[in-house]
């Protein structure tokens, strides 16, 4: 682990609220033990993270949950202020200071350092959640996270929550798809594995039309852009919190998001919308693929980006002479191939793959990808 470089801190909180009693149940210490879960919360400005935040911290899980909390600048007081100690006596055990900065930078060693001394305390640790302030971009994060060699196994990428205010997030779709304006709400959109579509109270008193059908549209406008995303709705972030914890939607053989993915695309090509919009896509392919040739397909796609910008993956692959389905996820530039399971006898073997980006060619996903067949 490197020194701290003397930066701003930014802000850890343990939560022990009603937690204490569960640590007979758990194993001592973190050698070798299972990784925690960590669930990124991002939003635009004033969706919500803070109130989630504090609804999970006040809620009756019986996790132990740890906070970190990406700030920037002058709004660190604001932040810790507005986390409650809990209702019912819960305690904030201790801030642990570190560097301050953009977390796609010089934050990443400060980040890897809270998480690792989180960790330490493994024993009273069941998740932890990181908050995400003015962050455009959460996949920096998630590559930390996901894959990072230094991090090991000792915490994993739960899920990406992405917190929509869902009276502007109307307002700011409509000026996205006329004028591609606001594109860092789009990117957190593009990168939630769930999306709590909060404040739907506002939605009430302020359209003509019915509720039902503003909110129908939302979720069709936000499953054109991700049609992975778990849609929630939500008044003041007050979800079940079983929808929360324990997602493992980064787990290579998670098998009920393999389930899902076998299943018909929710979201059919919107023919009239702009190539340039970050949208999903799907391609499929009945033929088996060659390993190699799907690598070097992939690696030139995330990589080499030829007027295509994916930013997520993930999908199922038919491998030559293999009996394994395999599965398949990207984040940016990273990516993931494992055998999840045995391909079943009633199935029909294909390879499916669901991309998320901007720029998608369908003509020339569904080429290239036709040239790793055997
Ligand atoms: N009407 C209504 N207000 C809400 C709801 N959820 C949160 N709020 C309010 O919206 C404001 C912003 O909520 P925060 O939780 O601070 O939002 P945030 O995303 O953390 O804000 P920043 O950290 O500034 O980006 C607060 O005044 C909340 O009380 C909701 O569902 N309905």
């Amino acid at each position: 682990m490197e020194e701290d470089d003397g930066d701003p801190p930014l802000a850890i909180r343990i939560d022990l609220e009603e937690k204490l009693q569960e640590s007979s149940s758990r194993p001592e210490g973190n050698t070798g033990e299972i990784p925690v879960g960590v669930t990124v919360i991002t939003g635009y400005l004033g969706a919500g993270k803070s109130t989630l935040i504090n609804y999970i911290l006040n809620g009756h899980h019986g996790k132990r949950v740890a906070v970190i909390l990406n700030e920037f600048g002058e709004e660190i007081g604001v932040e810790r202020a507005m986390i409650n100690d809990g209702d019912d006596g819960a305690v904030v055990e201790e801030w642990v200071e570190l560097a301050n900065g953009c977390i796609c930078c010089n934050i990443k060693h400060s980040l890897v350092q809270a998480l690792e001394q989180l960790v330490q305390r493994k024993e009273r640790l069941d998740h932890i959640l990181l908050e995400t302030t003015g962050l455009a971009d959460p996949a920096p994060l998630a590559s930390i996270l996901w894959l990072d060699d230094q991090l090991e196994s000792a915490v994993r990428l739960d899920s990406i929550i992405t917190v929509v205010d869902a009276k502007n997030i109307q307002m700011l779709l409509k000026k996205y798809w006329d004028s591609s304006l606001f594109p860092e709400a789009f990117l957190q959109l593009a990168f939630a594995d769930v999306v709590i579509l909060n404040k739907v109270d506002l939605i009430e008193k302020d359209c003509k039309d019915t509720v039902s059908d503003v909110l129908q549209d939302l979720h069709h406008e936000i499953h054109k852009i991700n049609s992975l995303a778990t849609i929630i709705q939500a008044v003041r972030c007050q979800v079940d919190l079983l929808e929360i914890f324990d997602r493992k939607e980064y787990g290579a053989n998670h098998l009920a998001h393999l389930e899902a993915l076998l299943e018909d695309s929710k979201t059919a090509p919107d023919k009239n919308r702009h190539d340039y919009s970050v949208r999903t896509l799907c391609i499929y392919e009945q033929l088996s693929v060659d390993m190699a040739k799907v690598r070097l397909w992939l690696e030139d796609l995330l990589w080499e980006k030829p007027h295509i910008d994916v930013y997520r993956c993930k999908g199922v692959l038919n491998i030559h002479d293999s009996d394994q389905l395999y599965t398949l996820q990207a984040v940016r530039e990273l990516y993931e191939i494992v055998p999840a399971r045995k391909w079943k006898e009633t199935e029909r073997k294909m390879s499916k793959i669901v991309f998320i980006g901007r720029d998608l060619d369908e003509t020339v996903l569904r080429s290239s990808f036709h040239s790793c067949i055997m």
